[in-house]
């Protein structure tokens, strides 16, 4: 059998990448999948979002759901403090495998940690797994309709406090209409909605950045 998406990506980043260069990994992805192979990472536009909600955070704590091949790990890990992590799950074991593969590729294994499963189970066990109090930062990138589910989830756990910023992909495409209303009408969230483009492609999408107020 041939190679799967993931597997030609992880070929591009060895091929025109440099090891240990994070910046050249995230160039080499969006190359590839703006040339050769769309794939939904979550891309050069919105990751130049991504990147400026990062850098006003400077998260401690940081929580991806959603990994896929490891871009957006790799976009958020390159701009961590030293001593901050990011915490990345991932329910499909081969894209995981990728993922660590191309977070290694970059150099950033000590600053990212994979986790294998379901979002749902996995958060309930942040706290005692990773002796953490709560995250910073949240990156919501995985099935859209699991986005109100798991920050109810996150809410519930404790895993939020005062000032946590939730970024949320896609809510255009493709779509987390729930997840807007959610957060938009809510007086717990200040939320703001960034306009830009769904990954390599000129169809609209954009983030939605909330601030938990506690
Ligand atoms: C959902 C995927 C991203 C990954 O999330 C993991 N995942 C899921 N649910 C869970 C969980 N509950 N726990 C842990 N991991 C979990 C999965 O295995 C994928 O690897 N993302 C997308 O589907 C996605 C799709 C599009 C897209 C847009 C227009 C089109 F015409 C076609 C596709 C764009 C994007 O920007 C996306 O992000
Ligand atoms: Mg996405």
């Amino acid at each position: 059998t041939g190679s799967s998406r993931p597997q030609r990506m992880l070929k591009a980043v060895q091929k025109n990448a440099t090891k240990g260069d994070p910046q050249s990994v995230i160039s080499a992805i969006d190359y590839y999948c703006r040339h050769k192979e769309w794939a939904m990472n979550v891309g050069d536009e919105k990751g130049l979002i991504l990147d400026s909600v990062l850098t006003e955070v400077n998260p401690s704590m940081a929580l991806e759901l959603g990994t896929y091949c490891g871009y957006s790990s790799v976009r958020i890990a390159r701009l961590l403090s030293p001593n901050s992590k990011l915490i990345t799950v991932e329910f499909n074991p081969a894209f995981a495998a990728i993922a660590r593969q191309i977070i290694a590729y970059a150099g950033l294994q000590d600053k990212v940690t994979i986790v294998e499963g379901p979002s749902a189970d996995l958060i309930p066990k942040m706290k005692e797994r990773f002796g953490l109090k709560s995250f910073d930062f949240v990156f919501l990138d995985h099935w859209k309709d699991r986005y109100v589910p798991d920050t109810k989830l996150l809410e519930e756990c404790g895993l939020l406090k005062k000032g946590t910023v939730l970024l949320a992909d896609n809510v255009i495409c493709p779509g987390a209409p729930e997840y807007l209303k959610y957060v938009r009408n809510n007086p717990r969230y200040e939320s703001r909605y960034y306009k830009s483009y769904l990954e390599y492609t000129k169809a609209e999408d954009g983030l939605e950045k909330s601030v938990f107020l506690g």
